[in-house]
């Protein structure tokens, strides 16, 4: 007998947006209503204008009498009442009146993008209609300016010319004023027009909630990652930070913080922004850790921010944001000019705290400040020599099993870098009077015995980007531990002159080896750019890294503590 599956229907979460067409698709009501769906909530729509529009510009607008924007208004009401309300592109004086006056007795949560100015310059709102705005302040729940359009609006006039030199502590001022002047209930001040040091945010710690985006909280992890990023070659400038401020009753709430994204496509940013905490609120459950309210801010701010990280090329101009990430969530971002490695990023940041205790353990320090016991040195350089040759058939196997030339010179070429690295440790072992044969005669001890199983074991069982990570902690690390040291020597922390180790140290910082683990970085990128990973294959991949860089630690442990 046939069953009939009966599907409960879920209520969805109803918003309004009273805003303007844009025939591009990026801003307006084609951003919001794209942007309700991704939230899982329902979309009317009422329209207050219609542009001729695309990434370029806008070219005409063409005005909805205000008769009619109030009955496409009260047709939605009167049939369904929404959750909230977003308003955005409000085109003329009297519309925004009108609107006020049908808003003024409404109980529902109203959030207001005052759109202004497009990105592109065009002005969308004439200055009669901005001092209309006035009347529509007290039923606004969530006010969402822009740096100008603060400025604008409270008349505050800080002392940088331009919104992108404004300092951290201008915007916090701008903000209050703004929250003063208007008189909307809560301003969120979007700082994107602005870049921030971290430093301007530390200094507020401890005042209020600081949000800072997921995998970049202050950490003393950023020692190493900058260390990183100088052999990745990440510009400077992807430490400037975009702070969202938000106030209340005059009084900061809370400030989130992500790292700049740099993107042309941020056509329809405010609009999407704005529709999104409209979304969130309508969405964001009461209960939980922490206060609802500022999680729910975060949830729109991340949304906002990952459509502009994953947007694609659409038109000439400034394109459009992706409204459909989140039903199409990549396990990693793609690579982007400022974050070229978007892989490496995220293996090192999974785990600071492993990562950073191999970087910066007890033997590398003892090592750079040249205290290492000798007979530690010369126990841990014999091991890594029988390592060396493990790691070296390793490559041998990768070329083995790869499929295309570029994998096969990849493997060879770094396979040749280890036999050169090698004659290092034969040289030392030389000057500590053993002899290749006493070297190549010494037992292998258990650290290295279990790191080398490890390694060829994942080679043989895995595939071949399965190998790739498991020969990549050790690469990347002691370039690493070698610019670390380097920046140690720098600091009077450790030091070159005098210290038997000084060979050691100079190699692992040395040209010929940082080209190789960057060789090394770009094959591991590439790979994954290929084939894009799936969650669970990132998080297989993510385990390796982790337990490679265990047993890198394991294999410092032997050394310090004479392991055999
Ligand atoms: C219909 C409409 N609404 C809003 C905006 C502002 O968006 P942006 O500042 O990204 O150009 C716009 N350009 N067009």
């Amino acid at each position: 007998m046939a069953s009939t599956l009966s599907l409960a229907p879920r209520k969805r979460q109803h918003i309004l947006t009273i805003a303007g067409s844009d025939s591009g698709g990026g801003a307006g009501i084609q951003a919001d209503l794209k942007t309700i769906e991704a939230f899982g909530c329902y979309g009317s729509s009422v329209l207050t204008g219609l542009t001729a529009q695309n990434t370029k510009g806008v070219q005409a607008v063409h005005e909805v009498p205000t008769d009619f924007v109030i009955k496409q208004f009260r047709s939605v009401l009167s049939d369904e009442p929404p959750a909230c309300i977003k308003l955005g592109m409000l085109t003329n004086a009297s519309i925004i009146r009108a609107l006020a006056a049908e808003l003024k007795d409404l109980d529902t949560i109203n959030v207001l993008d005052p759109v202004m100015i497009s990105t592109s310059g065009h002005t969308l709102l004439p200055e009669d209609a901005i001092e209309a705005l006035k009347d529509l302040y007290p039923s606004i729940d969530y006010f969402t300016p822009n740096i100008p359009e603060a400025i604008r609006l409270s008349g505050f006039s800080p002392k940088s010319s331009s919104s992108s030199d404004l300092t951290l502590r201008e915007m916090v001022t701008l903000a209050k004023e703004t929250n003063i002047k208007t008189g909307a209930f809560t301003v969120l001040l979007k700082g994107g027009h602005a870049s921030v040091s971290r430093e301007e945010v530390l200094a507020y710690k401890g005042q209020f909630p600081i949000l800072w985006e997921e995998g970049d909280e202050e950490s003393d992890a950023i020692e190493v990652l900058s260390l990183y990023k100088k052999y990745t070659q990440i510009p400077e400038h992807q430490k400037g930070l975009v702070v969202d401020i938000l106030v209340n009753q005059g009084e900061i709430q809370a400030m989130y913080v992500g790292k700049k994204v740099d993107s042309k496509n941020t056509h329809g940013t405010g609009c999407t922004l704005s529709t999104a905490i409209a979304c969130a609120y309508a969405t964001e459950s009461r209960e939980g850790p922490g206060d609802w309210n500022f999680r729910m801010f975060k949830r729109a701010i991340s949304y906002t921010q990952s459509a502009i990280a994953s947007s694609f090329p659409f038109g000439q101009g400034h394109g459009p944001l992706n409204h459909g990430h989140l039903s199409v969530k990549r396990a990693l971002p793609p690579p982007t000019k400022h974050n070229p490695h978007p892989f490496l990023s995220h293996l090192i940041q999974s785990n600071l705290p492993l990562w950073n205790s191999y970087v910066k353990h007890p033997f590398v320090v003892q090592l750079g400040k040249g205290t290492l016991p000798r007979e530690c040195f010369e126990h841990y350089i014999k091991q890594d020599y029988h390592y060396l040759k493990h790691y070296a058939r390793a490559h041998a196997l990768g070329a083995y099993k790869a499929n295309s030339f570029v994998d096969i010179k990849a493997f060879t070429d770094i396979a040749g870098h280890i036999a050169r690295e090698s004659e290092m440790h034969v040289s030392y072992c030389e000057s500590f009077g053993i002899s290749l044969k006493e070297l190549e005669a010494a037992p292998e001890a258990s650290p290295c015995a279990a790191y080398a199983r490890y390694v060829i074991d994942i080679g043989t069982q895995g595939d071949i980007l399965d190998l790739y990570m498991a020969v990549a902690s050790c690469l990347v690390g002691y370039g690493e531990v070698g610019l670390w040291l380097k920046s140690q020597v720098e600091k009077g922390e450790a030091k070159l002159e005098g210290n038997l180790y000084k060979r050691w140290m100079e190699d692992y910082s040395g040209a010929d080896f940082l080209r190789a683990v960057e060789r090394g970085i770009e094959n591991l990128e590439r790979r994954v750019a290929e084939d894009p990973p799936n969650e669970a294959r990132l998080a297989r991949l993510t385990a390796i890294w982790h337990e490679c860089v265990r047993l890198e630690s394991a294999f410092w442990d032997m050394g310090l503590n004479l392991i055999k």
